[in-house]
């Protein structure tokens, strides 16, 4: 285990009726770091997500956030902790432009001035690369645009710890890049992140270390080489038939 880790989760489970999505799952992500969370369909990955981030309360287990316990904690009081997350759907104000999206986050994350706010939402959608979609409402976004927006309005609520839900998913692989350099942007100034992905370019290129759900379980933890050679993961993944690749 890491010592000093921004976040530690402690032999969570979950379970739904008979169905256990968590089984025992303890790991911890340090300060600065981009963690990739990968593992196939069904694994727990995003009901991970939902417990660290409290949308969902573990059946087991604990989860801590700078040394303090945060699993009794509704999901607003982690968010004001520095706890954000985007949904693999994206979820905006459908009916309000992306500019006031991300003012609403904004407003939610700190009582700073209104004027001070607008510069700031400016700021974050030009980091991300929407500007010129700032008056659109959401509702009318491509698909890519979407998941940049989820991105903005997780940033501005000036999170400490990133949790990313497949936000390449469905995007073409120019867009891919571009999330790409966001996100080591996003790192660069200061934002822990975990992220669930799917495009393994995108994982295996971004992240220091990976941890691999399978049938809720981890199976496996280590650097992306050490990941794409691991004999559980590349049964886990393909049923042992190919290999897990960049
Ligand atoms: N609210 C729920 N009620 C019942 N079962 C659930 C619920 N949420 C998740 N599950 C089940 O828990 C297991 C883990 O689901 P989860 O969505 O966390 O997997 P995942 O790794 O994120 O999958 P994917 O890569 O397809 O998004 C699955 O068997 C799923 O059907």
């Amino acid at each position: 285990m890491i010592s000093n880790p921004l976040l530690e989760t402690k032999n969570v489970g979950k379970t739904f009726g008979g169905v256990i999505a968590l089984k025992d799952v303890s790991f911890s992500v340090s300060e600065g770091e981009i963690l990739g969370l990968i593992g196939p369909n069904g694994a727990g990955k995003t009901t991970l997500f939902h417990v660290i981030a409290g949308k969902e309360q573990p059946t087991s287990g604990t989860i801590e956030f700078r040394g303090r316990g945060i699993t009794a904690l509704r999901p607003d009081q982690r968010c004001h902790l520095g706890v954000a997350r985007t949904f693999q759907i994206p979820q905006p104000f459908s009916q309000m432009t992306v500019f006031e999206n991300v003012m609403v986050a904004l407003h939610f994350g700190a009582g700073v001035h209104a004027r001070s706010l607008e510069d700031e939402a400016t700021d974050i959608l030009s980091r991300v690369g929407l500007n010129r979609w700032a008056s659109e409402e959401s509702v009318s976004l491509p698909l890519g645009a979407r998941k940049k927006l989820e991105l903005a309005r997780a940033l501005a609520t000036r999170p400490t710890l990133l949790l990313l839900d497949e936000v390449m998913g469905g995007l073409r692989p120019n867009e891919i890049t571009e999330i790409m350099e966001t996100i080591r942007q996003v790192r660069a100034s200061g934002v822990t992140i975990i992220m669930i992905e799917h495009v393994m370019r995108a994982v295996m290129g971004l992240a220091d270390r990976i941890i691999v759900l399978h049938h809720g379980e981890l199976i496996a933890e280590g650097s992306p080489a050490e990941i794409t050679r691991n004999e559980a993961v590349i049964e886990a993944y393909l049923g042992g038939s190919a290999h897990v690749s960049a």
